[in-house]
């Protein structure tokens, strides 16, 4: 018996979820197993996870056995590896196509000679552990101060899908490029080295016009989901979070319905998918790996060799600057899970607690070359 992830993408809506699926249990979703719909990458018993196309996927629909909305938000926060040998096996497999940043580290190190590394941190479950109030998220001292060395020896932003004032907040750094709503609300560092005249102005918000709908959307969905305990909607200024994580699971339909009742009068907003959350945003094509290529450019990167740089998220969201990486030849994604998941970037770490000594490794290595030269 093998669990697998799915990952299901659609590139119009760009709505994607991600539902995990019983390989030997045909009862629960036949049209998982047979050939038609086989997987145009990975497979039963190991490697990635299998990519469904739209079309498999409306096959499954139509069979009436998958509610994929239900089955998405259940899916959307695995955080436990399982014991079985079988699980064992794929987890052995990922981790080999996706080694430990830590385990790896003087390759990495290699790889960057004679480059400027960047760095990219995404916020929750990258520099905070992720926990039930979103309010709540705050990151440690010893974290902090982590990010705050690395800061001083490298040019470094937070790319977060939160309200980029909610995340100063917690992190209180201003030294740090901060990436707010998904990378909609781009704003540079107010001191440090990184600091240029003029950097503390806003730089980027390419979604200014969402502003009063995103707005309006926000005081709707709160209205239509005070009646369900534990739905919490947050503003994040350019986009929305629908927090189901301490909704009962029986109610989880009941939200999700309310949720696209409420988004289909706004067809120029789109819906995705984080952990235990559901995200409202403008349709237009900018994520956090639009934002991660505007830092480099306006870091005087946009057509250099000479830079290397280094993103870190827990996230499908994050998927986006992994992929921008990947398709750049230039850098790498790092992504922090426990657990396999389908992912662009090339190197994982399991917990923030390991982003820190990540975080704290480089700074050592970058002190001592210092001192070397
Ligand atoms: O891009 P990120 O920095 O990872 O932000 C993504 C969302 O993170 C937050 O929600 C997540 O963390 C919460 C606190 O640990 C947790 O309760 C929630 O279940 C997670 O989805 C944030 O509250 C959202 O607004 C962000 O979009």
């Amino acid at each position: 018996m093998t669990n697998q992830n799915v990952v299901i993408s659609d590139t119009q809506s760009g709505f994607s979820m991600e539902i995990v699926v019983n390989i030997c249990e045909p009862a629960l979703f036949p049209q998982a197993v047979p050939k038609p719909l086989a997987a145009p990458s990975g497979g039963s018993g190991g490697g990635p996870p299998i990519i469904w196309t739209k079309s498999s996927v409306k096959k499954l629909e139509t069979s009436g056995r998958i509610n994929s909305w239900i089955e998405s938000m259940r899916a959307s926060s695995p955080t436990r590896r399982s014991s079985s040998s079988e699980n064992e096996e794929i987890n052995k497999s990922w981790m080999l196509h996706h080694p430990s940043a830590l385990k790896m580290f003087e390759e990495i190190i290699n790889i960057s000679k004679g480059k400027q590394i960047v760095m990219f941190l995404d916020y929750d479950g990258t520099l905070s552990p992720i926990v039930e109030d979103p309010d709540r998220a705050f990151i440690s001292y010893e974290m902090r101060e982590a990010v705050k060395d690395v800061a001083h020896h490298f040019p470094t932003a937070i790319v977060t899908g939160r309200c980029r004032a909610k995340v100063f907040d917690f992190v209180k750094l201003s030294e740090l490029y901060y990436a707010g709503s998904h990378g909609m609300d781009i704003k540079g560092p107010t001191k440090g080295h990184n600091y240029r005249k003029g950097n503390q102005a806003v730089l980027c918000q390419p979604a200014r016009e969402f502003l009063p709908m995103i707005d309006e959307v926000y005081k709707t969905l709160l209205e239509k989901t005070k009646s369900i305990p534990g739905a919490n909607v947050e503003n994040n200024k350019f986009c929305l979070s629908v927090h189901f994580r301490c909704v009962e699971e029986k109610r989880w339909a009941e939200l999700a319905e309310q949720v696209k009742t409420v988004i289909k009068d706004y067809p120029k907003l789109k819906l995705t998918q984080g952990r235990k959350v559901l995200e409202i945003r403008p349709t237009i094509k900018w994520d956090k790996g639009n934002a991660l290529e505007f830092l480099l450019e306006s870091l005087g990167y946009a057509n250099s060799n000479d830079v290397l740089p280094v993103y870190i998220g827990d996230d499908r969201t994050d998927e986006d600057a992994f992929k921008v990486l990947r398709k750049k030849g230039q850098g790498f994604g790092i992504l922090v899970s426990k657990v396999p998941k389908e992912t662009n970037a090339s190197y994982t770490l399991q917990e923030p607690s390991e982003v820190m000594c990540f975080l704290k490794r480089l700074v050592e290595w970058k002190k001592s070359s210092l001192r070397r030269y």
